[in-house]
């Protein structure tokens, strides 16, 4: 096994966030979203995470990930600039590859989202999302990232997870938010959460994930 092959293989044993806890609290968001693949979905809210935690050089930053249906989210964007990650081969480009996240991690300070395939490929950075439906359900008071991502995941079938300048982390299906990750428990209050009740609610260390219930 390549070098490569080998470090992908060791990160997709377990989250390297809060470890298996972590892990279960991801798998609770795959479980109330329409599809999911965990071994896509998982490092990819990690790798928001980590975003929203460490910002980059000393600010806080905020993105956008569409997970899954990258053909239908591609034909319902336009990119913003040349793309970044136009031209490398997909084996460097999974959203396991440590190199790949770091260079995501870079690339989040631009404006637009990152679109990744069904199979884990970050497939395109930059991505201005020209979806438009009427009938999402966010609520009042969020922005243009989070409208546009609660709008591309009910034109296609993307999951959308949202990295806000406020730090939370906020996942969309089908049109409405479905999760919301606390990455800092000091900024748990209840004037942060967005989500309607009912949800449930879990923490590790200093990770708080919830869950829209069905
Ligand atoms: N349709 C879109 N597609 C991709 N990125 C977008 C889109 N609309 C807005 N953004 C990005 O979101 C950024 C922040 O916009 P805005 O403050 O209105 O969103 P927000 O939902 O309040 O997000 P935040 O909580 O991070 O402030 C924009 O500068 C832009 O980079």
């Amino acid at each position: 096994m390549s070098d490569r092959l080998e470090r992908r293989a060791f990160r997709r044993d377990g989250l390297a966030i809060e470890g298996e806890k972590g892990g279960m609290l991801f798998d609770r968001i795959c479980d109330r979203a329409h599809w999911c693949s965990k071994e896509v979905l998982h490092p990819t809210i990690e790798l928001a995470v980590e975003i929203a935690r460490e910002g980059r050089e000393g600010r806080r930053i905020g993105t956008l990930f569409t997970v899954g249906d990258a053909d239908n989210v591609l034909a319902h964007s336009r990119p913003l600039i040349l793309d970044p990650l136009a031209g490398h081969p997909d084996e460097v480009k999974h959203i396991t590859d440590p190199d790949l996240r770091g260079t995501v991690k870079e690339l989040a300070q631009l404006d637009g989202a990152f679109v990744i395939s069904d199979a884990g490929v970050v497939v395109s950075a930059c991505r201005y999302l020209d979806a438009k439906a009427s009938d999402v359900d966010i609520p009042l008071g969020l922005g243009s990232r989070h409208f546009a991502a609660a709008s591309i995941s009910k034109v296609t079938q993307a999951i959308a997870i949202v990295v806000s300048e406020s730090a939370m982390v906020r996942v969309f299906d089908c049109g409405s938010l479905i999760a919301e990750i606390i990455p800092e428990l000091w900024l748990l209050s209840r004037y942060n959460i967005q989500l309607r009740a009912p949800f449930t609610e879990e923490h590790v260390s200093d990770l708080a994930v919830l869950v829209k219930e069905p």
